[in-house]
């Protein structure tokens, strides 16, 4: 085992603010006696295989310096690796992304120095992950956010065209698909409940940020071992204009066109022949059918102390 930090870095991230922050938040590493390695990522998903590198060298902490899509990949490259003690391995994050959706929830702050800081302490929480099985193309995806399908997929795959304008890059993307987006039919089983509607978006959380900043969940807890489920089946341009604080604020959730649900597992079929969109952690992900499971507690994250 080696005890030094590994430090993957997403120079594009946060419109290429990381590669230009580099030198300090190297620097600042270095001031706070941190031992440590570093590697850039030089193309999409690179941070998966240079993690399942480093794990088999003997790393056991890392340091994600990039947006929700760096720490997506390095949580699936985590899990997607079945040889190992995953108990044993910790992740530390500087957030430098465009929406930063995942630290919100924790209030990672995204000055480098004070998240460097919260690594320093290696205060740390085990967080649930959710498990996706696509069925066409029998692939698993893990997610340590929030996972879609419908409009929110639909948005993702929009959203990099408005990066350059960060927070704000979401909620553009979503006005902006409003009008062209097409529901699908779709049937979502779980517990005891089987869904079959036309569906605007149906999102499975585990923290509470997404979008931006949005919460679109309802009382989204990463670690009680479930799924928080927002079903929409139909919003309109007027009513999301009209419910713009509450999108941000939480209060959407309480809307009379959003149903809430927990669940541990879920299973969705799409009844049409209409396009869908999955996307995990603000990642789209592929389309068509697919279950969702959790993985109670299975990943470390150092966090602030409460
Ligand atoms: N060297 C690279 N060149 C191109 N793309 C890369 C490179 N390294 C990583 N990526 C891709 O960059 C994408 C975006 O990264 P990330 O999500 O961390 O930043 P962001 O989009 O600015 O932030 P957020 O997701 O918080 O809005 C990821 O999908 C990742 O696969």
């Amino acid at each position: 085992m080696i005890d030094k930090w590994f430090v993957i870095i997403n120079p594009t991230s946060g419109n290429g603010t990381s590669k230009k922050q580099w030198p300090l938040i190297f620097n600042e590493l270095k001031n706070q006696q941190f031992e440590f390695e570093f590697s850039f990522t030089e193309y999409e998903k690179h941070s998966i295989k240079l993690i399942q590198k480093t794990i088999n060298e003997g790393f056991k902490k890392f340091i994600c310096i990039g947006g929700d899509g760096t720490l997506h990949n390095i949580v699936n490259g985590i899990l997607s690796l079945n040889s190992i003690n995953i108990s044993e391995i910790k992740i530390g994050i500087i957030p430098i992304g465009t929406g930063n959706d995942w630290v919100k929830t924790y209030h990672i702050p995204k000055d480098y120095k004070k998240a460097i800081e919260i690594i320093k302490n290696k205060y740390s929480v085990k967080q649930d992950i959710g498990k996706i099985t696509l069925e066409t193309l029998k692939t698993t995806i893990y997610f340590n956010n929030l996972a879609g399908i419908g409009f929110d997929g639909y948005v993702v795959n929009k959203v990099h065209n408005y990066k350059n304008l960060g927070f704000l890059a979401y909620l553009t993307g979503a006005l902006v698909s409003l009008t062209s987006y097409k529901k699908p039919l779709l049937e979502i089983s779980f517990d005891n409940t089987i869904i079959k509607s036309k569906t605007l978006m149906l999102l499975i959380g585990l923290c509470k940020f997404s979008g931006g900043g949005m919460q679109l969940t309802k009382n989204a807890n990463p670690a009680d071992g479930l799924f928080d489920i927002s079903f929409i089946k139909n919003i309109s341009l007027f009513n999301i204009l009209g419910n713009l604080p509450g999108l941000f604020n939480g209060k959407i959730t309480n809307h009379k066109l959003v149903t809430n649900y927990k669940t541990s597992y879920l299973k969705i079929k799409v009844l049409d022949t209409i396009e869908t969109y999955i996307q995990a952690d603000g990642e789209l992900i592929g389309s068509g059918d697919f279950t969702v499971s959790i993985l109670p507690k299975a990943l470390t994250f150092i966090v602030p102390k409460k």
